[in-house]
């Protein structure tokens, strides 16, 4: 299958064309008429001209010559603000789909890829795919036809003087290709360096207050700028390329005016050539630069707009999470039974660093399950394994009686609430926060009721927007305040199973209390995973999990791990927990 830059032009026309071929056909018969009415000018005016020598009326020639010139700017204007429109049209879908199709992919090709770089993409990359719909659909077959028009008519007026123009322009095209050749390079590199710059300065401003803290602005400005410098080279070769474009034209049409001139003279005086056509003839000349400006310098515009389409359709390539989802397997049809969670013999590496080896433990549907280990230990990798955020290299990770992989990935996460380390919260209204994913939004009722379950209802109400502000802006919550809308958000989701990942770690005494009610409530009916560092919760958790050094040594309840796992008294007595051939109690027999 063919996938030099000739291809990706005809495919983006393609899709360009697709649910719009009135509109197009309107845009094309527009130019076309603009086209011809710029053709017919210089022959009236050569009727213009005879019609003057023999004394003759002028008005018909002068009408036509009106008419011609109302006809192409009307015609030109409209086609190319419908050809606007259509582009328009064309970028927004795109723009959509990439949006859509970046919110898909694995988490660890997004962070791989970069936001601000993604970001760069949906922006300033598809900015310049306008100008393959404007050049592509529009621009560069109109002028193109015009050219060859253009050509025609004057070798019918004289082919001589026609080979001395295609003499004169054929040393600009020869500098053109050159150019043009450089520009498909040089506009990759601008835009790569421009995706660079945007996602340091992301990183960046995610970092700000850490930034400030260590009065890091100026080091931080300098790093940027780097990245600025090698964007403004990249970018500064592309201009250094493009301007190279107009002089090569110009100096064509030099050498072509002197050729044609010289050899019209010659040919006026031998009385081949008439002053009617000599005219014309250089009329023609004349409106032969407009176009071949325009296919010179829309080459080169086009590459960008190309190399722009090439980025897109690198992140399009990326398969989706749901690319790998059984949908046609039969068991995802049956009914899922069994614990809530089962780690069978799970490993998981990030590249090459081994973080899960062989881990086992069961999670049972009902009750709070605490997650305990020292930091790094793999607790909430074994989180996003069973969100199915990452899949393992080894073993099998069970949802309810059911692979993670047999699962479809809606079906699994809609069973599953997932609260992050972080309590992240969408920058949006708090009604769209706690109502994110539920297909029927719940009544102000529902919403009240969980905000008074964590305490917030007094808060909400004191916000400018009440429910409806928007937090994350203007306005924002505390730390400890967005902990408990992401809560509320957990209690209103109502799934068989919650993970939570260290929830405590902004709240207060009073806070954590008022957590202990929310989760005895949730883990009454459900199953609730806690990765947490407090000890204390392991105290009053129903079952827990305990994680070393990628495996789980030992789980059962806290009584029983502290009478027969010696690392977890370790653990629980503040102390470097030490896996030795005797400590190491099978998982599920402490
Ligand atoms: N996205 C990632 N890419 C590469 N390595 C990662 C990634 N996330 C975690 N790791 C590594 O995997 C290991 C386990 O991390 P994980 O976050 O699961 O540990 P944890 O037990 O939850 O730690 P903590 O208690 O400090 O939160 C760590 O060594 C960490 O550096």
């Amino acid at each position: 299958m063919p996938t030099g830059p000739e291809y990706q032009r005809l495919r983006i026309l393609r899709e360009l064309v697709r649910g719009r071929k009135a509109l197009l056909t309107v845009v094309v018969l527009l130019s076309i008429i603009s086209t011809v009415c710029n053709l017919a000018m210089p022959l009236i005016v050569a009727r213009l001209i005879g019609a003057v020598q023999a004394h003759t009326p002028v008005l018909w020639p002068v009408v036509w010559m009106t008419a011609s010139a109302l006809g192409a700017a009307v015609s030109a204007a409209a086609s190319g603000y419908l050809l606007a429109r259509g582009g328009e049209r064309m970028v927004h879908g795109l723009r959509t789909r990439i949006m859509g199709h970046v919110l898909r992919l694995p988490l660890h090709q997004v962070r791989t890829h970069g936001t601000g770089n993604l970001v760069t993409r949906v922006t300033a990359d598809s900015a310049q795919l306008r100008s393959i719909v404007d050049l592509g659909i529009l621009q560069l077959p109109i002028s193109g036809l015009t050219t060859v028009a253009t050509i025609v008519i004057m070798g019918y007026l004289d082919w001589v003087l026609l080979l001395a123009t295609l003499a004169g322009f054929s040393v600009a095209g020869l500098i053109i290709g050159v150019v043009i050749k450089g520009l498909r390079r040089s506009y990759a590199a601008h835009q790569s360096a421009l995706g660079v710059l945007a996602h340091r300065f992301t990183t960046a401003l995610d970092a700000l207050p850490t930034v400030k803290a260590y009065r890091a602005e100026t080091a931080m400005t300098e790093r940027l700028a780097e990245a600025s410098e090698t964007t403004s080279v990249a970018a500064l070769r592309s201009n250094l390329l493009n301007s190279a474009l107009n002089p090569a034209m110009g100096l064509g049409q030099q050498i072509a005016l002197v050729a044609v001139i010289a050899a019209g003279g010659a040919r006026y005086a031998s009385g081949v050539l008439s002053v009617a056509d000599f005219a014309a003839f250089l009329l023609y000349l004349m409106q032969l630069v407009a176009p071949v400006f325009v296919i010179a310098i829309g080459l080169g515009q086009l590459q960008a707009g190309l190399s722009a389409r090439k980025r897109f359709d690198e992140v399009l390539s990326l398969s989706t999470e749901e690319s790998a989802d059984p949908a046609a397997s039969p068991t995802a049809v049956s009914s899922p039974s069994g614990p809530a969670v089962r780690f069978e013999g799970v490993d998981f590496a990030y590249d090459d660093q081994s973080v899960l080896r062989g881990a086992t433990f069961t999670v049972p549907s009902r009750g709070l399950t605490a997650v305990v280990g020292e930091s790094g230990t793999g607790k909430s990798t074994a989180l996003a394994l069973i969100e199915r955020f990452v899949t393992p290299a080894g073993g099998r990770v069970k949802v309810l009686g059911r692979d993670t992989t047999d699962w479809t990935l809606s079906g699994l996460r809609a069973r599953i609430t997932y609260v992050d380390q972080a309590f992240t919260l969408l920058t949006d209204t708090l009604r769209a926060n706690l109502t994110v994913g539920h297909r029927v939004a719940p009544s102000d009722e529902a919403l009240f009721a969980v905000l008074e379950t964590v305490g917030l209802s007094e808060a909400v109400q004191n916000l400018p927007q009440g429910i409806d502000t928007v937090i994350g802006e203007a306005v924002d919550l505390s730390g400890g305040q967005r902990q408990r809308v992401a809560l509320a958000r957990a209690l209103l989701a109502d799934t068989e199973i919650v993970l939570f990942d260290e929830p405590t770690s902004q709240l207060d005494s009073i806070n954590e209390r008022s957590l202990r009610t929310v989760v005895e409530r949730l883990a009454a009916e459900r199953a609730v995973v806690m990765v947490t560092h407090r000890m204390s919760v392991a105290g009053h958790a129903d079952h827990v999990v305990f994680m070393h050094g990628g495996q789980v040594p030992a789980e059962g309840t806290h009584q029983e791990l502290l009478d027969g796992c010696p690392p977890y008294q370790a653990l629980v007595a503040g102390e470097r927990p030490s896996l030795t051939a005797n400590s190491a109690v099978p998982a599920g027999q402490a």
